[in-house]
C-alpha cells in the first residue's frame, strides 16, 4: 500500500504582541490565522473497517486540531509570559480575557513549533505529522516539516 498524506486546513483569530520586536508588531494586534495541517499514512485497507481507504478519518482529524488549537486560540491573546507583557496578560485574565501565556516569543515560527508538538501527541501510531503550515497574513507564513526536524 501506498503512503498518503492529506490536509485539513482551520482558521482562527487571535491578538498576540512581540515583546521587544522593533517594528509595529510589538503592538498588540491581531491576525486571521491559516492552519494546514497535512499527515501520512497508508490508507486503511480492512473493507470491514469503517474507515477503509482513510490514512484518518477528516473529522477526527479535525476534532484533535480543534482540540489542542483552534478552541483554544480562536480569540485569544498569546503573550511572551518571559516578559512585562506578563502583568499586563495577568490584570486582562483578571478581567475575564481569554489570555494564553506561552515560553517563547509567539512568532509565527514558534507557534508553528509548538503546535506540532501538541498534534503529534494526539496521532495515533500509524499516522505521522508530516507537515504544518501557519499563515499570519496573506504574504506571510511559517511552516514545519518533519524531515527538517
Ligand atoms: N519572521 C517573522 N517576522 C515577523 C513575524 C513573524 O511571526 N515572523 N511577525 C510579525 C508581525 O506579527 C506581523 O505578522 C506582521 O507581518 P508582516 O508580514 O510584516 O505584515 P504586513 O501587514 O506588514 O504585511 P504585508 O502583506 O507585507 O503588508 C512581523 N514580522
Ligand atoms: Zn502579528
Amino acid at each position: 500500500m501506498s503512503n498518503i498524506r492529506i490536509t485539513k486546513q482551520f482558521n482562527f483569530e487571535t491578538g498576540h504582541a512581540l515583546y521587544g520586536y522593533d517594528g509595529k508588531c510589538k503592538n498588540v494586534h491581531g491576525h486571521s490565522y491559516k492552519l494546514s495541517v497535512t499527515v501520512i499514512g497508508e490508507p486503511i485497507d480492512d473493507n470491514q473497517n469503517v474507515k477503509f481507504g482513510m490514512v484518518i478519518d477528516f473529522g477526527d482529524l479535525k476534532k484533535i486540531v480543534k482540540e489542542e488549537i483552534v478552541d483554544k486560540y480562536d480569540h485569544a491573546t498569546v503573550f511572551n509570559k518571559n516578559t512585562p507583557h506578563l502583568e499586563l496578560a495577568n490584570e486582562l485574565k483578571k478581567r475575564d480575557h481569554n489570555v494564553i501565556l506561552v515560553d517563547y516569543q509567539p512568532t509565527s515560527e514558534m507557534m508553528v513549533i509548538d503546535f506540532a508538538e501538541k498534534i503529534k501527541n494526539r496521532l495515533p501510531k500509524n499516522i505521522q505529522l508530516f507537515s504544518l503550515k501557519l499563515q499570519e497574513t496573506e504574504t506571510s507564513f511559517a511552516e514545519w516539516f518533519a524531515s527538517d526536524n
